[in-house]
């Protein structure tokens, strides 16, 4: 008998064994499966991870391994250029079709020259919607054009119908092949190990995920009319756990459309929509692939950015601008590797519109410290706050964090856990006055409209 050649299964940011569908293929298809992890950091179209994300990735690929050796199968770990290294391990293995699950960014040019040159050399190639719950191009307006608004988008997408989730392999049959030992990859911080706070906050993992599901249903959901409040325990905590795919946006789906009682049923439709946004920044996303990069409505790009002062955006980085709010969520970023949503609108508008610091200098740094920082998600959120985004906050809304904070944390409760000194003559006093820092945002607003 013939040797059976294996599937190779290319896994991305879709860190999962439960609904993923090109595991899945693999596995239906009767053959020798090879689940390879590439950790690409040279091709163009990719953007490497910052620290936090690559902890992340470390305990999650950790955990991966173990979950799949578990069912008889093993994770092939390589590092290089994805299109190096899939056409190498192809041969070497003897695979004679590659599955994967899509991808929105740039890097989707990347599968697009891959899957025509497997093609050519008489592979399989099959690449399937995992990570989203329609794909970009299947949600327009009736001109057939993407959305730019949100609020029809979301509706329209969920006039589409979603696909069902696929269920879990119970056993694999797995083929294994050589590859980098994890460890060598070098993803922890080491000197020094700042990832502590993290360690203490995160179950990074499919597991760690649907923990964090269950939890978040049965304890939290019911509460979720109370998001905006930093200090309340209302939201999910499922965004890092989203951004590897640890867990599909169907599943949440499917689950929230399970048993709930009623404080949870309330709310469910609004948590839903919040999965929506993160569905229509990976639309606008595989609309503008440069989204970090560049603004997503191009006159931004003549907008009269400060230069930054280092001092400012030091302050900024360490929380230590003495404007409370922004402190404190900057210090929860830097100990937990998250940051309150409406925190992160304080935080975010305060950089770009008190200190005129262009949004890519504050994104930038979100991408290396946020545990849930994606290509999508991040840049939209940022543009969103610097009025250059689609649907974005028009550009003169500049937040008062002082009223922010009497708003959504009257009792200083979220401000005096991460700024305990709050009050004594240890914190400092504010790096710039708000009301002035306004008014030059505006001013400065004025002049792109006039130019
Ligand atoms: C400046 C800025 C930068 C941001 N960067 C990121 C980022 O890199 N990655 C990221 O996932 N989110 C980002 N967000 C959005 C949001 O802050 C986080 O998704 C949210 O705080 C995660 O907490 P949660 O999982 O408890 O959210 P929940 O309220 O429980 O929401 C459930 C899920 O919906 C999605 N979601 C919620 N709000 C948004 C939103 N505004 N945009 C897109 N998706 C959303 C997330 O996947 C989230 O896990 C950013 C927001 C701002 C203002």
């Amino acid at each position: 008998m013939s040797p059976r050649h294996p599937a190779l299964v290319w896994l991305r940011d879709d860190l999962r064994l439960a609904d993923n569908p090109a595991l899945r293929a693999a596995v239906d298809g009767d053959r020798p499966v090879v689940v390879l992890y590439l950790l690409d950091e040279e091709s163009r179209e990719i953007r490497p991870l910052g620290g936090a994300t690559k902890w992340w990735l470390h305990e999650s690929l950790t955990a991966l391994q173990q979950r799949l050796e578990e069912r008889g199968g093993s994770l092939v770990l390589r590092r290089g250029k994805a299109e190096e290294v899939i056409p190498a391990v192809v041969a070497e293995t003897h695979a004679e079709a590659v599955f994967w699950n899509r991808r929105y960014g740039a890097a989707r040019e990347i599968d697009a020259r891959l899957k025509t040159r497997l093609r050519d050399d008489g592979i399989e190639v099959a690449s399937f919607s995992a990570n989203l719950l329609v794909e970009p191009w299947e949600v327009t307006t009736g001109q057939g054009e993407p959305f730019k608004v949100f609020t029809p988008f979301w509706k329209a997408a969920q006039e589409r119908p979603f696909r069902d989730a696929v269920p879990e392999p119970r056993e694999i049959e797995g083929r294994r092949a050589d590859g980098d030992r994890l460890d060598d990859w070098g993803l922890l911080p080491t000197h020094p190990d700042w990832a502590g706070g993290l360690r203490e906050t995160w179950e990074p993992g499919e597991l760690g995920a649907r923990h964090r599901l269950e939890e978040f249903v049965e304890d939290r959901l019911a509460d979720y009319h109370r998001r905006d409040e930093p200090a309340v325990e209302a939201t999910s905590g499922l965004s890092p756990h989203l951004r590897f795919g640890e867990i599909s946006p169907i599943q949440i789906w499917d689950r929230l459309h399970g048993p709930l009682d009623g404080g949870a049923l309330r709310n469910r439709a609004k948590f839903l929509s919040e999965v929506g946004w993160r569905e229509f920044n990976h639309g606008i996303l595989f609309q503008q692939p440069k989204l970090h990069t560049e603004s997503y409505r191009p006159e931004w790009d003549a907008f009269p950015w400060e230069k930054p002062h280092n001092a400012e955006l030091d302050a900024w980085k360490q929380g230590r601008t003495g404007i409370p709010l922004v402190d404190a969520g900057m210090r929860e970023l830097w100990h937990t590797g998250v940051m309150h949503n409406r925190v992160r609108m304080v935080t975010a508008s305060f950089l770009v519109k008190n200190l005129l610091v262009d949004w890519r200098v504050g994104e930038a740094w979100f991408w290396d410290t946020l545990v849930d920082a994606d290509e999508a998600s991040n840049p939209g959120n940022w543009q969103w706050v610097a009025g250059s985004g689609a649907d974005a906050a028009p550009y003169f809304r500049v937040f008062n964090p002082e009223l922010q904070r009497e708003k959504f944390d009257k009792h200083d409760r979220y401000v005096k856990r991460w700024v305990p000194e709050l009050g004594t003559d240890e914190y400092p006093e504010p790096i710039v006055d708000l009301k002035q820092s306004r008014q030059a945002a505006l001013d400065a607003y004025q002049h792109l409209r006039n130019s």
